[in-house]
């Protein structure tokens, strides 16, 4: 009979399984490139790997053809539709329907195709815009979303449910962790669709190889982030693999926030642009703030390692040599 509790499972032996094949599906993404790297550097050696365009993801009967294919024994869900708060508000329609389309077909097909865990990450933009701070993991769907990024929470929501139900259903191992905001290498630094850090990142920068006076900042400056390196995320996500088959979804961040004023310094103290920050109040603030309760997770022995100001001195350099003098 099925499990209608969702009770946890215990943990198998992953990081015992060097040889398992392990589909990382957005692999040269943010996320899924530090999976791959985390993985490389503790001895895995099977990693199954697929870029956009040899597998749309979005496509059901191609995920199910190369799930019957190649059989892997675990997958990392690392491929979304992922942008900031300009993308998520414009692109509403692509938030919802690509991130809906890909965590379905991965997640349906990993079950039939006898995959033994399955990890899907998700987004500290699922709880309500107004959620008790730090925000516990049982905050969700207990209020009303952050309007310019609720598709995408949406979709999120929806995956962290999906993972769930097949758990109960079909006593499946398949577990969700939410991130925090992430920066780090490999990040998308475009001007518009990006995430605040990279955004200026990149802004400062060409600021300051412009000898332009001033640098626009958008909204007030106020909202609050947490912010989590990728490494430390992709440490998480194998720490999970290894020691968590709970139902509920768990929190991973860094219990470090800073205002979008700060990190705008700090950002302008990394890159050395001497200029003024001029903010942009018709720019959105969303959220005013979303620091996770990540207590759970510590409870289970995992704890973050890079301090926010290694991690954009780390990450400025990476642009620098991949970014800037790859263009010259
Ligand atoms: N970045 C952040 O601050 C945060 C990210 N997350 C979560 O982490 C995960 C990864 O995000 P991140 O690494 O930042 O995102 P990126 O945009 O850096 O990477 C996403 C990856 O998914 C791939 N992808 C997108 N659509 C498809 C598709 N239809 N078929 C196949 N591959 C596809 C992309 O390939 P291509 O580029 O070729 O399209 C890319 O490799 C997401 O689930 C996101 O929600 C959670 C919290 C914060
Ligand atoms: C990870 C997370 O990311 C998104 O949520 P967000 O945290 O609001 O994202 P953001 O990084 O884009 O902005 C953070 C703050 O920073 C301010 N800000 C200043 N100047 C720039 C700027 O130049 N670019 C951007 N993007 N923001 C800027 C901006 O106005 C806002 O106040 C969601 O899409 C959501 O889906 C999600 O999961």
């Amino acid at each position: 009979m099925a499990d209608t509790t969702g009770s946890d499972m215990k943990p198998g032996s992953f990081m015992s399984e060097k040889s398992a094949k392990i589909f990382v599906a957005g692999h040269r993404g943010l996320v899924g490139s530090a999976i791959v790297r985390k993985l490389q550097e503790s001895g895995f050696t099977n990693l199954i790997l697929r870029t956009h365009s040899e597998l749309d993801l979005t496509n059901q009967s191609d995920v199910e053809s190369f799930f019957s294919a190649e059989k892997p024994a675990y997958v990392i869900l690392a491929a979304a539709k992922v942008g900031g708060i300009h993308a998520n508000n414009t692109y509403p329609a692509d938030f919802i329907a690509v991130n809906l389309q890909i965590q379905t077909n991965v997640i349906h097909s990993a079950y039939t195709n006898g995959v033994k865990k399955l990890l899907f990450l998700g987004s500290s933009c699922i709880y309500p815009k107004f959620a008790p701070q730090p925000i516990p993991e049982s905050a969700l769907l207990t209020g009303p979303l952050e309007p310019t990024n609720e598709w995408y929470a949406i979709a999120k929501i929806a995956g962290i449910k999906m993972c769930q139900a097949y758990r109960i259903q079909h006593q499946w191992d398949a577990i969700s962790g939410m991130p925090t905001n992430l920066y780090g290498p490999n990040d998308n630094f475009h001007p518009e669709n990006s995430h605040v850090l990279p955004a200026l990142m990149r802004r400062f920068h060409e600021a300051k190889a412009n000898n332009a006076e001033e640098v626009v900042v958008w909204g007030s400056g106020s909202p609050l982030r947490e912010f989590l390196h990728v490494d430390d995320l992709a440490d998480a996500c194998v720490f999970l693999m290894e020691k968590y088959s709970g139902f509920e979804h768990v929190n991973v961040g860094s219990g470090v926030e800073v205002t979008i004023k700060e990190l705008a310094e700090l950002v302008k103290e990394v890159v050395g642009f001497e200029g003024k920050l001029v903010w942009d109040c018709t720019k959105p603030d969303g959220t005013p703030r979303k620091l996770m309760d990540s207590s759970k997770l510590a409870s289970l022995g995992w704890t973050p390692k890079v301090s926010i100001r290694d991690g954009l001195r780390q990450t400025y350099d990476w642009y620098l040599e991949n970014v800037v003098q790859k263009k010259q």
